[in-house]
């Protein structure tokens, strides 16, 4: 079977990173986005805008939406104090599995919990099944039409608390666009846009971050 470009990536990092070193992983996984085949990691220059917001948050109970090949896992997870736990939900069984072995070889699985399947049916089994009271940081980066939906859920479940921190990926470009109208205009959040570009290109692109107010 020809490979897929995730399973090129992971083999890039096999090969060329360091074992248990999160930032030569996700230096890697950039160089390789860069200048052999594109990817939609968070990327190098939005990922120090969500390097800044997790310095400042400090979160020990986070959630991310969209695994991917697990380069913000990484990335979020090298940041993380000891007693740190992120939860991140994959939909596709392929991205879960490479994404399993890029956080393994990262060195980061104590503190990240791959969860397999969609958002609308993990989301409402977190405080129960995967003992989470609620979520001090949430990073939205699965498909942009569930950003809104999953963000409501989210809310009705109780996973969110006074001061809980929700940064959204590509607010421009492919854009989230039901999502961004109903957070700004709920005086129950507090919203900051943060323009860039899209990953590894000159296209504009932003992350917005929504503290939620209680
Ligand atoms: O679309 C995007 N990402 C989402 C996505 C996309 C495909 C598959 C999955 C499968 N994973 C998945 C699905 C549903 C789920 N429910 N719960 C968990 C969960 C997980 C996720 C995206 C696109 C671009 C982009 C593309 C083209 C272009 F020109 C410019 C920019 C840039 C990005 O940074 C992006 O993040
Ligand atoms: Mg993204």
């Amino acid at each position: 079977m020809a490979q897929s470009k995730e399973e090129r990536i992971l083999n890039f990092v096999l090969q060329n990173a360091i074992k248990g070193d999160p930032q030569s992983v996700v230096d890697t996984i950039d160089k390789y986005c860069s200048q052999k085949e594109w990817a939609m990691n968070v990327g190098d220059e939005k990922g120090l805008i969500l390097d800044k917001i997790l310095e400042e948050t400090k979160p020990s109970a986070l959630l991310e939406l969209g695994t991917y090949c697990g380069y913000s896992a990484v990335r979020i997870a090298r940041l993380l104090k000891p007693s740190a736990c992120l939860l991140t939900i994959e939909f596709n069984p392929d991205f879960a599995a490479i994404a399993k072995q890029m956080i393994e070889f990262a060195g980061v699985q104590d503190k990240v919990k791959i969860l397999e399947g969609p958002s609308e049916t993990i989301i409402p089994q977190l405080k129960k099944k995967h003992e989470v009271d609620t979520l001090d940081f949430v990073f939205l980066d699965h498909w942009k039409d569930r950003y809104l939906p999953d963000t409501i859920l989210l809310l009705e479940h109780g996973l969110l608390r006074k001061g809980s921190v929700i940064l959204a990926d590509n607010v421009v470009c492919p854009g989230a666009p039901d999502f961004i109208k109903y957070i700004r205009n709920n005086n129950s959040f507090e919203c900051t846009n943060y323009p860039s570009h899209v990953e590894y290109m000159k296209v504009k692109d932003a992350m917005e971050k929504a503290v939620f107010l209680g």
